[in-house]
């Protein structure tokens, strides 16, 4: 099927079950600052450059976390562990923040964001830019310190569900 004959709504979900097909890792993105404390799950993460060290997070505009990660301009990218795939569904779904952070442990980066224990690696970041496309906004994040947990198995989403990834040492 030729994606020009499709119509604008059939080439949505089109693209969308496309997408189910590549894997991804899965992150809870915080942030805390001026604006409050937030958080949500996302695939939508990738490396840009190591020089400086950038990552970048795409945003839906019309999330409830939205403002406060526009607003705070840092934010922690928490990749998740196997086990943590009830704490990703959390922070997917439209639960209270109180909720979502109640249930799991956090330490507090240098820029202040929430760093969850356990999590395969934590990049905190500052927000040096955003471009928006269509539904969401990039954010282009400098990564100004990193932890990393060396013991843990790590946790793709594909085809629209968890899969525990081993790593061979841990
Ligand atoms: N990039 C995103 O914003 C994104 C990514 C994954 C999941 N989600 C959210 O989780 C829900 C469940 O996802 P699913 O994978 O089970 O099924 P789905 O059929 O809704 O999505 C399949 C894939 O399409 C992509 N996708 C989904 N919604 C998108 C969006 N608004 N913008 C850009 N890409 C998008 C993602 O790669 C996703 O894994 C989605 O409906 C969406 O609300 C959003
Ligand atoms: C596995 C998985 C992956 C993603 C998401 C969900 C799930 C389950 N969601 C959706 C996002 O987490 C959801 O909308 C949050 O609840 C934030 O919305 P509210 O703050 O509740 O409005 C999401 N949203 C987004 O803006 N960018 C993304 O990359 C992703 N990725």
């Amino acid at each position: 099927m030729s994606l020009d004959t499709l119509t604008p709504a059939v080439e949505k979900m089109a693209f969308r079950h496309a997408m189910s097909r590549l894997g991804a890792a899965v992150n809870i993105i915080t942030t805390e600052g001026p604006a409050g404390r937030a958080g949500f799950t996302a695939s939508a993460v990738c490396s840009v450059t190591d020089s400086p060290p950038t990552l970048l997070v795409c945003l839906n505009r019309s999330a409830s976390v939205y403002p406060v990660f526009r607003e705070n301009m840092q934010l922690c990218v928490n990749t998740l562990a196997a086990g943590h795939e009830a704490l990703s569904t959390l922070f997917g779904g439209k639960t209270p923040m109180t909720e979502r952070f109640s249930a799991a442990e956090w330490s507090t980066a240098v820029t202040g964001s929430p760093v969850l224990s356990g999590a395969v690696a934590s990049f905190d970041c500052r927000i040096t830019q955003i471009v928006s496309v269509g539904t969401h906004d990039t954010l282009f994040c400098e990564v100004v310190g990193i932890v990393r947990n060396d013991d843990t198995h790590g946790l793709m989403w594909f085809d629209r569900g968890y899969h525990p990834l081993m790593r061979q040492e841990a």
